[in-house]
């Protein structure tokens, strides 16, 4: 499948404002309303520590006033929330646009009522789905439609399945074109909207909730529901096409302070992680909004699980609305400032929104060459029977029975053995087909589990040459193993992880020797068969048609090879992307790196190295050569070329088998990376970064 070129429309990120009502707690603690709605945009937040009568300050006003797209107080009910900020998102989404609705603010200010709501009182959730199956049925007279949903949380930056919570941790992935993917996710497929429901109703009692003093049920983590509606006619077409369509819902964790919560030990720990991913989250939102300002601003999504998950939603191809929530009670006064400053900021945000069309035609292309030549060998074979008919002979299904009979069933039983042979090599070639594809996946999850673990080993070094001396290092590792986090569970996941998947890789490989095998003697069975044929068969025509019969399965065998080639050479092109990909990003951040020093040395008039101002030269003229682009440029050329339809089949296979890399291509090369990171954790740079054939260095 491509995706089809579509005009990408400009959007700015929607934020909504909701005031909660004001608690009996609020009230028990004597505090008053200082948020208030002024009109469906507006609303104003007083200062509750502001002295009236204080005449030095008496020409500043008391008050704040903050516009939206749309203002909610307590008088509005789940629906009004739910029209004014999601409901037109669900057209949007079927027709295939990214969309996402997410609930900000601080803790106990709202969110998950919002987002989840009561069972009296529904919130955006259900009403989404409701509305979206109700959407989904209008159409199903003309479009075959599928819906996904998946849901998560993030509790202390880990990633957990709330459909599936026994599948442990799960980690975070970036495919070839830059999409972050949760590997090992559970997506439920279904067109039921209760069944849906129940799954909802699931996942949430897994939601990770405790009780602190700003809120009875305060969720203690970020979930994130996402629905996918796939989307096709039902009209079958070579040039089908696909809308792919993705809702994320999410409700966050609330902003806290440690003082307000007054937690300790492991929710003060918990509250360390929520605030670090929304501070992640709001210096996005500060970068975001400065960029579509006035300086570009360089948006580092990667400090946080959930920056990283919300990347599309806040700065790429998604219709995004965010829902803040505050309380409207004085003495959560400095909580809702910050959160409408943050809110104010995120209104400059802009999307660039763009459809998700996928063509089938793509996987189609590679075989039109084949079934071009397919059909001309039936042309052929059909004008062959024709011509046999005028001759006032029988019809090749006469022929066929007449050969059957012939010698007493022996032509019969060799055409049996025949055509088993065949089909055994077709079922083999299928399985080594699976193999080969199953066998690509395994070793690039090895590849992203090592990948994992030396990115937290090299920090550890990093962090430990930071510390500077023994004594504070000893005082780190001293900390780390009181507190039983020497090493992440993620990390320790990702090396659990390794063993079995090469134990796995290693049983795939031995399953495909031993096809491989099968498979080149049932090629030697069905060739001596086919010898054999002539010398039973007296009759021409008879042995021609055998001849063709032969042919024709010879042709779909072949189909079957360069479809298994195609997927290898897929699977190969998946791996060097995301190789390339991790070396885009090292490149980005090598790029800031290198211009923040520049800076810095400018800026305090450094004196610098000739040798590092030698570097600085070369680096700074292959950019203005444009040097790093042409190859770049030459990587996207050689990406799509992928798309072009080869209308020469063996020219494919030709291209295919030159270019699949081979395992033993990729073993060495994951040989020499591990080498060299290794190398590089220990000595900052990689012992020859230039040797190994496939650039598997980061
Ligand atoms: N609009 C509303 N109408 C009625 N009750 C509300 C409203 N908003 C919030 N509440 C109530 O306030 C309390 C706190 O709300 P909620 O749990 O949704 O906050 P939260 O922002 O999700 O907090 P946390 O971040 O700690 O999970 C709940 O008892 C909830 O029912």
């Amino acid at each position: 499948m491509k995706d089809v070129p579509e005009e990408s429309k400009d959007y700015h990120l929607k934020v909504a404002l909701r005031i909660r009502p004001i608690s009996d707690a609020d009230v028990e603690e004597g505090a008053t309303i200082v948020a208030h709605k002024i009109d469906h945009q507006m609303v104003v937040l007083m200062d509750p520590c502001e002295d009236p009568d204080d005449v030095l300050r008496a020409k500043r006003s008391r008050e704040k006033t903050y516009m939206f797209d749309v203002a909610f107080d307590h008088t509005a009910t789940q629906e009004d929330v739910y029209v004014a900020t999601t409901k037109n998102l669900i057209d949007a989404v079927i027709s295939g646009y990214n969309a996402t609705v997410f609930a900000y603010g601080p803790t106990g200010a709202g969110k998950t009522y919002t987002m989840l709501g009561l069972d009296s009182e529904p919130g955006i959730y259900i009403r989404t789905l409701n509305d979206l199956f109700e959407a989904i049925e209008d159409r199903t007279e003309d479009l075959d439609c599928s819906v996904y949903m998946s849901y998560i949380e993030i509790y202390n930056e880990m990633i957990r399945d709330l459909l599936n919570p026994c599948s442990g941790y799960l980690e975070l992935r970036e495919d070839a074109k830059g999409e972050i993917r949760i590997a090992g996710i559970t997506e439920f497929s279904t067109c039921n909207a209760k069944e849906i429901m129940s799954l909802l109703t699931k996942g949430n009692k897994q939601r990770t909730q405790e009780s602190t003093a700003a809120n009875k049920t305060s969720s203690r983590s970020h979930a994130i529901l996402q629905v996918t509606v796939k989307q096709k006619s039902r009209v079958k077409d070579i040039n089908e096409e696909v809308r792919v369509g993705k809702l994320f819902m999410v409700d966050l964790a609330g902003t806290e302070r440690a003082s307000q919560t007054q937690n300790r030990g492991k929710r003060m720990k918990e509250g360390a992680h929520i605030n670090r991913s929304l501070l992640a989250l709001a210096n996005c939102i500060n970068a975001l909004s400065e960029k579509c300002g006035k300086g570009a601003q360089f948006v580092n999504y990667r400090d946080s699980k959930l920056t990283r998950l919300l990347k599309d939603a806040l700065g790429g191809n998604s219709r995004t609305v965010m829902i803040t929530h505050i309380s409207p009670a004085s003495t959560n006064f400095e909580e809702s400032r910050n959160t409408l400053v943050y809110a104010d900021k995120a209104k400059n945000i802009r999307t660039k929104v763009k459809r998700n069309l996928l063509n089938v035609s793509y996987h189609l292309a590679q075989y039109t060459s084949i079934i071009a030549d397919l059909r001309s060998e039936i042309k052929w074979l059909h004008a062959k029977i024709d011509k046999e008919q005028q001759k006032g002979q029988k019809d090749i299904r006469e022929i066929q029975a007449e050969v059957q009979q012939y010698s007493q069933g022996e032509i019969a039983g060799l055409r049996e053995q025949l055509l088993s042979a065949f089909k055994e090599q077709m079922e083999i070639r299928r399985s080594l087909v699976e193999l080969e594809s199953c066998n690509m996946e395994l070793h690039i999850d090895t590849s992203r589990h090592l990948l994992t673990i030396s990115d937290w080993e090299q920090d550890r070094a990093r962090r430990e040459r930071d510390e500077g001396s023994g004594e504070k290092r000893d005082r780190l590792k001293e900390e780390e193993e009181e507190s039983g986090m020497e090493e992440p569970q993620y990390v320790a996941a990702a090396r659990e992880q390794i063993g079995p998947l090469q134990a796995e890789q290693g049983k795939t490989m031995s399953l495909k020797h031993e096809l491989e095998e099968k498979l080149a003697n049932m090629k030697l069975k069905s060739s001596k068969i086919e010898e054999l044929l002539p010398q039973h068969v007296s009759n021409d025509e008879q042995r021609e048609i055998l001849t063709l019969l032969c042919k024709v399965h010879e042709l779909e065998l072949e189909k079957t090879e360069i479809r298994s080639a195609v997927l290898c050479k897929d699977n190969a092109l998946g791996t060097k992307d995301f190789i390339i990909q991790r070396h885009e990003q090292q490149r980005e951040l090598c790029y800031d790196i290198i211009h923040q020093q520049k800076a810095l040395i400018e800026e305090r008039g450094l004196c610098v190295p000739e040798g590092l101002q030698e570097l600085y030269s070369l680096y700074f003229g292959e950019l203005s050569e444009g040097n790093i682009e042409q190859i770049l440029d030459l990587h996207t050329f050689s990406t799509d070329t992928r798309d072009v339809p080869d209308n020469s089949a063996t020219i494919m296979t030709r291209q295919i088998t030159h270019d699949v890399i081979s395992d033993s291509d990729v073993r060495k090369a994951e040989r020499t990376w591990r080498k060299n990171r290794k190398f590089s954790c220990v000595h900052g740079h990689p012992p020859d970064s230039s040797s190994s054939g496939l650039d598997y260095d980061r």
